[in-house]
């Protein structure tokens, strides 16, 4: 029986372009000027650490370190202290109303329902913990973090590696076979399952898909028997 739900956020909940489009360019554009700024900040400087640590070069100065981040923003690389630099990025254009977090409506339904119906959701996304507390405190929907319970980001290691779930098992107060994983990319739904989760993939935007586990085009289409 599922007793508490794993979801991922971009592409399951959130709509692709969302983070894609307006997201990502947001902290593009803004980064060189926040990493600057802010390079002697405690939190700041163990993020420039890390980068220099990432690319092999202990003494990169602060302009490599800002072209390392400006790739992998470019090419998507799910990095730790570039997630971590964009959740504190994202706060400015939150707080100014920039934009808001978008949620689809359907998800924001289904986790209204599970939410009433008992169950325990949490959160597990390549985005900060920082980011995902923004996204959802300014969504499209008003401020929807009291319906999570917990939330998780590559602190706990990559979504496409199962270790990083049974990081998160250890931290939950259920079984692997009573959480249902939500995400939209196949690699990380194996993930989840050989750590033994149960899994769903919300295929919205074409992506690969996968025999080894269902898949819905959206929340509405969501039913026990999926799961049976
Ligand atoms: C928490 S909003 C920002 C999302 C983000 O930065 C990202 O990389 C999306 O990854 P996800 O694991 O949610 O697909
Ligand atoms: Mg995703």
């Amino acid at each position: 029986m599922i007793k508490a739900i794993l979801t991922d956020i971009e592409g399951t909940i959130t709509r692709i372009t969302f983070v894609k489009d307006i997201l990502f360019p947001y902290a593009a554009a803004r980064l060189p000027s926040f990493v600057e700024a802010h390079q002697d900040d405690a939190f700041v400087a163990e993020q420039i650490n890390a980068v220099r640590e990432e690319i092999g070069s202990p003494q990169a100065s602060i302009d490599d370190v800002i072209q390392a981040l400006l790739t992998w923003i470019k090419e998507d690389k799910k990095i730790t202290p570039l997630k971590q630099l964009q959740g504190l990025i994202w706060q400015t254009g939150y707080e100014q109303g920039d934009f808001k977090g978008h949620l689809y409506p359907d998800a924001m339904a289904f986790l209204n329902a599970q939410h009433q119906a008992g169950l325990a959701l949490y959160v597990y996304s390549s985005g900060s913990v920082k980011a995902q507390h923004l996204l959802f405190a300014h969504s499209d929907f008003g401020d929807i973090r009291p319906l999570f319970k917990d939330y998780f980001d590559t602190n706990v290691g990559g979504k496409k590696d199962p270790q990083s779930y049974r990081n998160i098992l250890n931290a939950l107060p259920v079984e692997a076979a009573e959480i249902l994983f939500l995400s939209d990319v196949v690699d990380e739904l194996d993930a989840a399952k050989e750590a033994g989760m149960r899994t769903l993939q919300l295929w919205r935007d074409n992506q690969a898909t996968s025999p080894s586990h269902p898949k819905i085009e959206h929340f509405e289409q969501f039913n026990s028997e999926l799961l049976a």
